[in-house]
């Protein structure tokens, strides 16, 4: 079994696609995704065809020319783009038959810019668990914080205190309170310095590391996906073209693929 069976493709990338039947184990995938179209108002096709399993505990990255289609497919894992029925499933569950706030709660999402609720930053962490009636205790937000890498003098700062760097981390722990089982990441250090970027790799890796969490993320900077994924997705014209390890994006063979990446090296 293949990690991914691009919809048009013709066969003749098969060999550059990622065997994950080691990574399976035989086990259902974190996330599947079956045949995923999407044709916008205007009659294009934004997403074609998209199939992809996706392995738990995996750093799927996700990369490929500006409007390729990166950013809906990832809407399309928790609903924010609703996609057709029997065409993504978590855990084997068709992610259209999941409530949607539950859906979220389990796929939590993380943008470029964090935006952050009115408040301090415990509150903004109580956010989620507060809406379920579960009050978390002073010591459960500085172990969130802490998860996030910022301290616990955090917890009782407002939004406008913090550094968008800072922001971004809160993000992250309020996201991290629902006990997310996949994380969806769309470019989440773009807007960052190089010191608040490499916070939140670590983060995201280590995330991976002690909880398993399954983490796609959409990124334009390459170097970042090598730094941190465990297989790459490169996406173009709304097919993933090629799926490849990261440190060999240099054997891309789809044309347009390699010339993003040569032109982004
Ligand atoms: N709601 C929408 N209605 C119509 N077209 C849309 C909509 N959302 C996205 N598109 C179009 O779909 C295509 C893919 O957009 P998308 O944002 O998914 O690409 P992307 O690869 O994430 O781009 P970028 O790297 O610039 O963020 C683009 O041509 C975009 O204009």
């Amino acid at each position: 079994m293949t990690l991914v069976l691009s919809g048009e493709s013709d066969g003749s990338l098969r060999e550059h696609l990622v065997d994950v039947d080691d990574l399976l184990s035989g086990q259902e995938p974190k996330i599947r995704v079956r045949d995923l179209t999407r044709v916008s108002d205007d009659g294009s096709l934004i997403l074609r065809g998209v199939t992809i399993d996706i392995p738990k505990g995996m750093i799927i990255g996700v990369i490929g020319p500006s409007g390729s289609g990166k950013s809906t497919f990832l809407r399309s894992l928790n609903r924010l783009w609703e996609p057709p029925e029997t065409t993504v499933f978590l855990n084997g569950e068709d992610i259209t038959n999941i409530d949607v706030i539950t859906l979220r709660r389990r796929v939590g999402m993380l943008f470029q810019l964090p935006v952050l609720f009115q408040g301090t930053v415990a509150d903004n962490v109580r956010y989620g668990p507060n809406l379920r009636g579960e009050k978390l205790t002073e010591e459960a937000v500085y172990k969130l914080l802490s998860l996030a890498d910022l301290d616990a003098s955090f917890a009782k700062k407002t939004g406008a205190e913090l550094s968008v760097g800072q922001a971004q981390r809160v993000a992250l722990a309020r996201t991290l309170a629902n006990e997310p089982e996949v994380l969806l990441l769309d470019e989440p250090t773009s807007a960052l310095d190089p010191i608040s970027t490499e916070n939140i790799e670590d983060v995201i890796v280590k995330l991976k590391k002690q909880r398993g969490i399954t983490t796609v993320i959409v990124s334009h900077s390459i170097k970042q996906i090598q730094r941190v994924a465990d297989i790459v997705c490169l996406v173009v014209d709304g097919e993933i073209v090629e799926v490849l390890k990261p440190d060999e994006l240099s054997q891309a063979r789809h044309p347009m693929a390699k010339r993003f990446l040569q032109l982004s090296s």
